[in-house]
């Protein structure tokens, strides 16, 4: 028997969702997970999002990311919303960064992403440096979960910089590079070129770092709509210092893998 999935996205943030609450996934081969990601011979989406059950009190289903490459994020904003469109109800994800509470209001989806790491140890950089003003391209880093460089600057530059910026000596986990034009101090027009996938048409977790960092610069309000190739998310940087993503999803269509897939599991060389 087949492997069953959901195809969904949010703002053309495409992800493949195989739930393995029911039937245990094993999928523990880099190779398969690019194989799956590929847009010709494979399903194709932006990142794989497996579902299993929750080791941790308090939450519905673990949620784990992983990039065409193969890596693994621990963070996904745009994904984490799809996954509680799909369950439905408010469920509460687990996920590498930890407990995200979700919620559900007139056809759009939130998700509380947690507090931003600044400090440069927890983004991570490879050395000491004011997170707010790095010394590349006067960005600013924050993790959401996972690593991001902020640039204010045209969103044209993305696919020119954004290679040789994602594998910068500064982040030994390589970074997401955001590129950020300040339209208002409550609009944003972003553009991410992803760790491990290249350029999206939009990126969660990195509109919740754009907004972060520019606020951090006094460039924006905490409250920004950011806006993306295919529409926008609202991005509130709360009070408690937990940052609030709020946007719509799509469920595209289900699916079940032929079952010669799961044989390359078993022959896949990590
Ligand atoms: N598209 C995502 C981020 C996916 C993970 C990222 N490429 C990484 O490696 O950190 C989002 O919506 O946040």
């Amino acid at each position: 028997m087949g492997v069953s999935f959901t195809k969904m996205h949010g703002l053309g943030n495409d992800f493949i969702i195989l739930d393995g609450r029911t039937t245990p996934l094993s999928l523990s081969s880099a190779t398969l997970i690019s194989r799956l990601c590929d847009r010709r011979t494979g399903i194709g989406c932006d990142q794989l999002v497996t579902l299993s059950t929750p080791t941790r009190d308090g939450a519905d289903v673990l949620v784990r990311f992983f990039n065409p490459d193969g890596s693994e994020a621990g963070a996904c904003g745009n994904a984490s919303r799809c996954v509680a469109a799909l369950l439905g109800g408010n469920p509460t994800l687990q996920t590498q960064n930890g407990l995200l509470p979700t919620s559900q209001e007139n056809g759009l989806v939130s998700v509380l992403m947690g507090k931003p790491h600044l400090d440069w140890q927890a983004i991570p950089l490879a050395h000491n440096c004011d997170t707010a003003h790095l010394p590349l391209h006067d960005g600013a880093a924050c993790s959401m979960g996972n690593p991001h460089l902020t640039l204010f600057r045209s969103i044209e530059d993305a696919a020119l910089l954004g290679p040789e910026l994602e594998t910068d000596p500064l982040f030994p986990e390589r970074a997401n590079i955001g590129f950020a034009e300040i339209l208002s101090p409550t609009h944003i027009r972003l553009r991410v070129w992803e760790r491990g996938a290249g350029l999206t048409l939009a990126c969660g977790s990195g509109a919740c770092a754009a907004v972060v960092n520019a606020a951090r610069r006094g460039l924006v309000e905490r409250t920004c709509r950011v806006t993306m190739e295919c529409g926008s998310l609202t991005i509130t940087w709360k009070d408690d210092g937990s940052v609030l993503m709020t946007g719509p999803t799509q469920t595209v269509f289900t699916g079940t893998l032929d079952e010669s897939w799961l044989a390359q599991e078993q022959t896949a060389t990590p």
